[in-house]
């Protein structure tokens, strides 16, 4: 049975692919903390999807919600089409939440198998996720010797007994080198192949590169959700570059309208160019102008932003830009 099969004949299943994740004006207070403020969102099926948001965000809190270990105060909450925690949906979702827990002097191996048994899975199974994360090599070393990496790489096989239809995994690469970021980068993309993937980070790289939608969180409250691409481009730059000859000429085409005059020479002699700020209907002007005028155009295109960028401008946050 595939994912979207298995979804779609859950209780609620009414022709259409119903979402794996739905959440409805959901709201989480600790004392005086608003940790979670009103969210909604939905994943589909398939989607690697990313809590993006600065520490304190409430992503923790959001996942601890959806595994039944929260309760909401406010808000409806559906996972795989039911409440959260129901122990029929409990054995389909795979969840890392902060740091892995394992017997230190255990191998890797003897510790899959003990949560494995725990959970009637045969031990054929703990070889399964061990290949998966590419830890086969090193299953019958203990665990105290494994890199930070291994660990979390661990952790992720844990998660992944029973092979779940929905793998939640709350930042999963904090802490690691760019070697062990990367390889858990590509592990994320491999997995989302067989199931739909809950994602948070503060590391804007991680979301730009593993995820397909993202949800931008600040201080509990929803500030953007989209495709990753489409939050890339919604939030593109007005900055326009041009690569053109003779530059002189083009220089002087821009600087004699003034919709163009602040257009600034920037490059070196090996990459001359122009630098002006345009809204998006103003390129086919400008573009007609400069041809007109004889100017041989070889590039007209839009300074892209990084999701980086658009973070910093949606939650004014500053310190989440490291290990992109
Ligand atoms: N059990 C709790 N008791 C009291 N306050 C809590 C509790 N859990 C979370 N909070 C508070 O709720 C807010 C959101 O925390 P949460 O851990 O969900 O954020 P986060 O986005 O995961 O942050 P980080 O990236 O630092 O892990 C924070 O202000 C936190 O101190």
């Amino acid at each position: 049975m595939t994912l979207h099969q298995e979804v779609a004949s859950g209780p609620d299943s009414i022709g259409a692919t119903p979402p794996v994740v739905e959440l409805q004006s959901v709201t989480k207070t600790f004392g005086t903390v608003r940790a979670v403020r009103g969210v909604t969102l939905r994943i589909d099926p398939g989607q690697v999807y990313g809590l993006l948001g600065p520490n304190g965000a409430g992503k923790t809190t959001l996942m601890r919600i959806l595994v039944g270990l929260v309760r909401s105060d406010a808000g409806t909450v559906q996972i795989l089409g039911r409440p959260p925690g129901d122990p029929r949906t409990l054995r389909r979702i795979g969840a890392l939440i902060e740091s892995p827990a394992f017997v230190p002097h255990l191998s890797g191996r003897v510790n899959l198998q003990v949560l494995a048994r725990a959970r009637g899975l045969p031990d054929a199974e703990v070889v399964r996720v061990l290949r998966a994360v590419d830890l086969d090599g090193a299953a019958d070393r203990r665990v105290t010797g494994y890199s930070l990496g291994m660990r979390q790489r661990l952790g992720v096989a844990g998660a992944l007994l029973g092979d779940p239809s929905l793998l939640i995994l709350d930042e999963p690469t904090n802490g690691l080198d760019p070697e062990g970021t990367a390889s858990m980068r590509s592990l994320i993309r491999d997995l989302a192949g067989s199931a739909t993937v809950l994602l948070s980070s503060h590391l804007l790289g991680e979301i730009q590169h593993v995820c397909d939608r993202v949800v931008v969180l600040d201080k509990g409250a929803v500030v953007a959700e989209d495709s990753v691409s489409a939050l890339l481009s919604r939030s593109g730059s007005r900055t326009v570059i041009v690569r053109a000859q003779p530059m002189d000429l083009a220089e002087k085409v821009l600087k004699s309208n003034d919709a163009w005059s602040k257009a600034v020479r920037a490059g070196d002699a090996g990459d001359p160019h122009v630098r002006l700020e345009l809204d998006g209907d103003g390129v086919p002007g400008l573009v007609r102008a400069l041809v007109e005028a004889g100017v041989e155009i070889h590039e007209v295109r839009r300074e892209r932003r990084s999701l980086e960028d658009v973070f910093f401008a949606l939650t004014g946050d500053h310190s989440a830009g490291s290990g992109t």
